[in-house]
């Protein structure tokens, strides 16, 4: 298990900083998840870490050593990572067992060809050893490139948007493999330090021990998942973990006045933005309680929906998962309930 450090790295692509000064420690063995929006830059910095591109300024070490800084490059081969990107897909000419023994012949592994059938066996795919991965399907490509990332023990393991391809429950199994695979949970597997690249905050809740927040091309937030998620930095944090109803206008005197009640803020404060999920509106009167009227409802199988309408006529949604067994229908004018923890105040 590897420590990566990254210090004050800047990347300009065309003139442009696709990454503009991060500073980030990993710990041996962690599980770190890069997540943001498209193009905030995080395939650039997972880039710079595996040494396919060069920073323009600060530098990047792994295990204490630098690899990278304006000046100096350690190349990708010899920095004894494993890949799972895009741009490294498998061999075509070369058959799935072939794809997976690759970084072990290169390694003179004794063992090779056992560790290479282990890992097939790991991933699911021993019955594809012989096939080219041009006949397997994307879920069964992901699988063999997962295979193939780990085999050689790199101690560091670099993904970007590995289940990219995969629909939700194989995209689930894939999660749980891989990070047990990272985690040295099968004997004679050693664990690694995983750096993985998604846009998929799903991903990076289940699988991260720290979640590294970006947004043009810096770090707004890197923190433990259950911290980011109670305590988001910023309304971007919020919308990237999951959906969210707003509602943003001026303070006055200290008094941010919104359709669902008043908060007291600063006074200093001029505007304000109030966040809460969806989840976290339930039908119900009391102290913190306010009243809309019910635009819509939609069923959608385990859950169901509402859009409400605020009484300045903002439309909000609403997720549980009885509203139509409690006989609310559209037009209805339904009070909510709302606990004041769960709202998330951010001042402009
Ligand atoms: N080869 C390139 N040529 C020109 N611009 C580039 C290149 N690679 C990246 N960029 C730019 O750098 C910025 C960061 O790109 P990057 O691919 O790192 O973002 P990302 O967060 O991984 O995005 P996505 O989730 O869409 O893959 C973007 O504005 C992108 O357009």
């Amino acid at each position: 298990m590897r420590s990566v450090s990254l210090s004050d790295v800047v990347c300009t692509i065309q003139g442009k900083n696709a990454v503009n000064g991060i500073s980030l420690n990993i710990k041996p063995g962690e599980i770190i998840c890069f997540l943001g929006p498209s193009g905030c830059g995080k395939t650039t910095s997972l880039r710079l870490i595996g040494g396919i591109v060069t920073p323009n300024n600060g530098e990047i070490s792994i295990d204490d050593e630098i690899v990278s800084s304006a000046s100096f490059q350690v190349p990708p081969e010899d920095r004894h990572i494993g890949f799972l990107f895009q741009d490294f897909a498998l061999f075509p000419h070369l058959s799935v067992m072939q794809n997976v023994l690759f970084g072990l012949n290169i390694q003179k592994h004794e063992d090779a060809d056992a560790r290479a059938g282990r890992m097939l066996a790991l991933t699911g795919v021993s019955h594809l050893a012989e096939r080219y991965p041009d006949t397997l399907s994307g879920g069964e490509q992901q699988r063999v490139a997962l295979a193939r990332a780990i085999a050689p023990a790199p101690g560091l393991v670099l993904m970007d948007e590995p289940f990219s391809n995969l629909d939700p429950p194989l995209r689930a199994d894939m999660r749980r493999l891989t990070v047990s695979l990272l985690r040295g949970e099968h004997s004679d597997i050693s664990p690694a330090t995983g750096i993985i690249v998604t846009h998929d905050a799903v991903d990076a809740m289940y699988m991260a021990d720290k979640i590294a927040v970006m947004s043009g091309g810096q770090i707004v937030q890197f923190d433990k998942p259950d911290q980011i998620y109670e305590n988001p930095a910023s309304p971007l944090v919020v919308k990237l973990l999951g959906a969210s109803n707003e509602w943003a206008g001026a303070v006055n005197n200290g008094v941010f006045s919104t359709p669902i009640g008043d908060f007291q803020l600063d006074n200093s404060v001029a505007s304000a933005r109030l966040m809460i999920r969806p989840y976290h509106l339930k039908p119900g009167g009391g102290e913190n309680s306010f009243t809309a009227r019910l635009s819509s409802l939609r069923n959608h199988g385990n859950t169901q929906a509402l859009d409400v309408l605020l009484s300045d006529g903002t439309i909000w949604e609403v997720v549980g998962n009885d509203f139509i067994e409690n006989g609310l229908q559209i037009g209805d004018e339904v009070k909510f309930q709302i606990n004041p923890e769960d709202v998330m105040l951010f001042t402009d």
